[in-house]
């Protein structure tokens, strides 16, 4: 996979700074126009064609007690996208920004639907405490999943792909990933989720802990050593894989995407490991409230456009700074420059 050609860069940069406004005034919002400028490889970025994706599956682990929510939760909300009811579903509609849902592992038989995507994988992947989470062959599906999700989307002239996911115990599975990723601590990886207390958390770092014991036993390498399919397959999720598969596509087709909370960034970080350059093609929409969220996003180098305490994932940051992220292009494409306009003092 190509990093974006920094051909365009300088030009890019001039645009900018000759807009009707003292050098950097835009804040965040040049550097977001500048990046989709790189990624577009074009002056005039756009993102008029963007579309959510939330994708889907359950956890094994749920069974060592680590979410506050039963699983069936998963299937339900998922209903409840899909009738419009949800948050990422009103906010979607509100910027008229086309969602679909796609099943990669709930763990139920869910009907037919126009906006939904039927690509399980299993019901559900296995309690990777006492076992590995999934094979190699369904890791290669999960994957797959996101990847032909990308490709749907992208070949229908989507400019700009927005990931979300829905999984009662995903936060434990991401925080695994993460720990065995970057190597923090399970203590500092293991947060709230849907809102465990500080007697649950610990207890969900326990189950961590204990996961990558077996995890580094059953595979004879200690973590740090483990390749992406290792680690994946002792300790991934379905959902998690498959946003990992649809940011590698969409950045091998120079398409930009927007990274939701806690549980899509350990996708994103995933997914470096199997290409860093995917990186480039990242949006970060905000900071989620889940404690290990910032040290993610410190690690990434990213700077999240937003910070508004969020702690709910199906993509619901990554729609809310949608509207920035239009505006970005629409100062790059609408503004006058210093010489159009007449004003004086160009940089
Ligand atoms: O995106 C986030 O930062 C985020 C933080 C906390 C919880 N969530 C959502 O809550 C669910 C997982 O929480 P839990 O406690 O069941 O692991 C899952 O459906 C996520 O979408 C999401
Ligand atoms: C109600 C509910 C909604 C969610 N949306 C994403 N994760 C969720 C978890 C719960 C519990």
């Amino acid at each position: 996979m190509q990093a974006p050609s920094v051909v365009i860069a300088a030009e890019l940069q001039r645009k900018i700074d000759n807009k009707t406004k003292p050098l950097g005034a835009l804040g965040e919002l040049e550097s977001i126009a500048f990046q989709l400028g790189k990624i577009q490889q074009t002056l005039t970025p756009d993102v008029s064609k963007p579309k959510m994706i939330v994708f889907a599956a359950d956890h094994g682990v749920v069974a060592q007690g680590i979410s506050l929510f039963p699983q069936e939760v998963t299937p339900q909300m998922v209903m409840n996208f899909l009738m419009g009811g949800a948050a990422v579903s009103v906010f979607c509609a509100q910027h008229n920004v086309p969602l679909r849902v796609v099943d990669v592992g709930v763990n139920a038989e869910l009907d037919a639907h126009p906006l939904l995507g039927s690509r399980k994988v299993a019901f559900a992947s296995k309690d990777f405490s006492q076992q590995a989470a999934m094979t190699t062959e369904q890791l290669e599906q999960a994957l797959q999943a996101g990847v032909d999700e990308a490709n749907l989307a992208i070949d229908d002239g989507v400019n700009l792909l927005m990931f979300g996911e829905m999984g009662i115990g995903n936060t434990c599975v991401s925080s695994c990933m993460m720990t065995a990723l970057i190597g923090v601590s399970a203590i500092d990886s293991a947060g709230r989720g849907t809102g465990l207390d500080s007697a649950g958390v610990s207890h969900k770092a326990q189950v961590i802990e204990q996961a990558l014991q077996r995890a580094e036993q059953e595979t004879g390498q200690i973590m740090a050593d483990w390749s992406a399919q290792t680690l994946a397959e002792q300790v991934g999720g379905f959902e998690i894989l498959a946003m990992a598969g649809a940011m590698l596509q969409s950045a091998q087709r120079q398409t930009a995407f927007v990274v939701d909370g806690f549980i899509c960034s350990v996708a994103l970080l995933f997914a470096q490991k199997v290409a860093p350059n995917v990186r480039d093609y990242a949006i970060f929409a905000h900071q989620s409230n889940e404690k290990a969220h910032k040290v993610l996003l410190d690690h990434l180098q990213a700077e999240p456009m937003l910070s508004l305490d969020l702690r709910l994932g199906e993509g619901s940051g990554a729609i809310l700074a949608y509207p920035l992220m239009n505006s970005a292009c629409v100062f790059l494409n609408k503004m006058a420059s210093f010489e159009s306009a007449g004003v004086s003092g160009a940089p």
